[in-house]
């Protein structure tokens, strides 16, 4: 075997949000410490936030060449891991948040000519790439794969159930259920042809699959990246098996789908490196001085919004509640142009000493510390599996996304949650309520029991080299991933 196919050089770009740079940058390191030499490229952007980031969290960039280069730390830990960026078609100071629709349509049509032309570059160092990992929501992967010759390989960041809702949109549309006709009607019955899918309820979908207005940017990328994903040569997907079994397997029908997850930094500890897009703030000390299983950690990801109003009820929630809290109020939680105080006058005198409100955290850091007790989210798969793996039950509040489909695998299959509102609008007596069923008297020891239970599930799924499902899986995705490159730099 020539050293190529034998330890190969693979590309791997993640889609310019928080929360699919996240799990790239562990699979990066971990396929990397299986021996592999990676090229990871984030975008300019992202890049940009990254080390702003780093730079007002610490004072201080690593002096030295590596300065800006996120990964310098995990290369002296010994990892082949090289970092390039590319531009996303935008100026540094163009709000991405604020003109997401026009962002969007640049990830759409232009994106793929900044890759093209990195990648044409990488391809003729001495050390040339031949694999492709790129986010399944990207809609050129396979134009970028055949023209250069390489293996690709799609990475779905969120569960298999939403991955195959996407799949089937086409079975989704005949019935009804998406983008039906009938202008601005969806049926709402219970959804029971998907393949290896139990019957659902409409309103667990993705938002965008129970959109009325199909024709969205958002749409035309997905309909775009779902056809591009069939010509994937293997879909790699950030979930166990065991939690997914037959959808999984109804998938494997149509692909060579492998669940590897969760995909979580080396020891479940801060990474080496460098992810976050705001500076984080350190939480311990204060996280020290509460009660063992006394505090809510409330966050709502990355990327989706919520009201003025929504903040408003539950931060009156919060003083109904009398818990102790940290709340991760990103700056763009509303809007990135929203200036004006949210939170209800003289809230943070009432809270002082019971509650912290930061722009940012390490929250495998809080999460995994003995005092938070349940994670009020908007269900990100991330923040999911990571509230899992910590044990700690959470109160569901989905925005956007896959976050509804994730919120039904909580709440009603898992039954590891409750929902925060089960009417909109929110109300600050529910949120009171609600958080109390979570983290006290009989509901809590029962969430608490069932997240133990899915926790298992999570750690079998990693244990031992070859023993786990999702070690077994990813074992299996490289040897198949290795002969495949093989055969095509073969030409077979
Ligand atoms: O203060 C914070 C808040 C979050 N995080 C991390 O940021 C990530 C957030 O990811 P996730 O919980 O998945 O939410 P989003 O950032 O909103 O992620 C987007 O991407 C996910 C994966 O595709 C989807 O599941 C979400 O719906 C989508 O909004 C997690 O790893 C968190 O640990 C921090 O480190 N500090």
């Amino acid at each position: 075997m020539d050293n190529h196919s034998q330890n190969p050089h693979i590309l791997m770009i993640p889609y310019p949000f928080q929360g699919h740079v996240i799990p790239f940058v562990h699979l990066a390191t971990k396929l990397a410490s299986k021996g592999f030499t990676i090229t990871f490229v984030n975008t300019e952007s992202i890049h940009h936030k990254i080390t702003k980031s780093q730079l007002s969290s610490s004072g201080v960039l690593p002096a030295g060449p590596n300065k800006h280069d996120i990964f310098a730390e995990a290369r002296k830990a010994g990892l082949d891991i090289r970092y390039a960026t590319v531009s996303d078609g935008f100026p540094l100071t163009f709000d991405r948040s604020l003109n997401h629709d026009q962002f969007m349509e640049g990830m759409l049509h232009e994106f793929s000519a900044h890759v093209d032309d990195l990648v044409g570059k990488l391809v003729k160092t001495n050390r040339p790439i031949t694999c492709l990992i790129s986010d399944t929501f990207y809609v050129w992967s396979s134009m970028i794969a055949n023209k250069y010759n390489l293996v690709y390989v799609s990475f779905w960041t969120e569960p298999a159930l939403v991955f195959t809702l996407y799949y089937h949109m086409d079975l989704l549309k005949t019935n009804g259920h998406f983008a039906s006709p009938h202008d601005d009607y969806n049926r709402e019955d219970a959804i029971d042809y998907i393949p290896g899918v139990e019957t659902m309820d409409p309103k667990d979908m993705a938002s965008y699959l129970q959109a009325t207005d199909a024709t969205t940017v958002v749409h035309r990328i997905i309909y775009k990246a779902f056809e591009d994903v069939k010509r994937a040569d293997f879909v790699i997907c950030n979930t166990v098996q065991e939690l997914e079994r037959k959808t999984i397997s109804a998938l494997q029908q149509k692909q060579r789908v492998y669940a590897i997850g969760p995909v979580f930094p080396a020891g479940f500890t801060k990474s080496l490196v460098e992810t976050s897009l705001w500076p984080e703030s350190d939480c311990t000390r204060w996280l020290d001085s509460k009660h063992h299983g006394s505090v809510i950690y409330i966050s709502f990801g990355s990327y989706a919004h919520c009201t003025r109003n929504d903040i408003v009820e539950i931060a009156h929630g919060l003083l109904l509640s009398r818990v102790s809290f940290i709340w991760v109020l990103r700056p763009d939680i509303v809007s990135s142009d929203q200036s004006d105080p949210l939170l209800p006058p003289g809230f943070e005198d009432e809270i002082k000493g019971r509650g912290m409100i930061v722009p940012w955290c390490c929250q495998i850091a809080v999460i995994s510390h003995p005092a938070v007790a349940g994670f009020l989210t908007h269900c990100g798969w991330n923040s999911t599996l990571e509230s899992v793996w910590c044990g700690i039950p959470l109160l569901c509040f989905p925005l956007l996304t896959d976050q509804f489909t994730n919120r039904k695998l909580v709440v009603d299959d898992w039954r590891i949650g409750l929902n925060l509102c089960d009417k909109m609008p929110i109300a600050r007596e529910e949120v009171a309520r609600k958080i109390s069923r979570l983290i006290s008297g009989k509901s809590a020891d029962e969430f608490r029991k069932n997240v133990k239970a899915v926790k298992a599930e999570l750690e079998n799924a990693l244990s031992g080299d070859d023993g786990g499902s999702s070690q077994k899986n990813l074992n299996q995705f490289i040897d198949d991933m290795k002969a495949k490159i093989k055969k095509k730099n073969a030409g077979l």
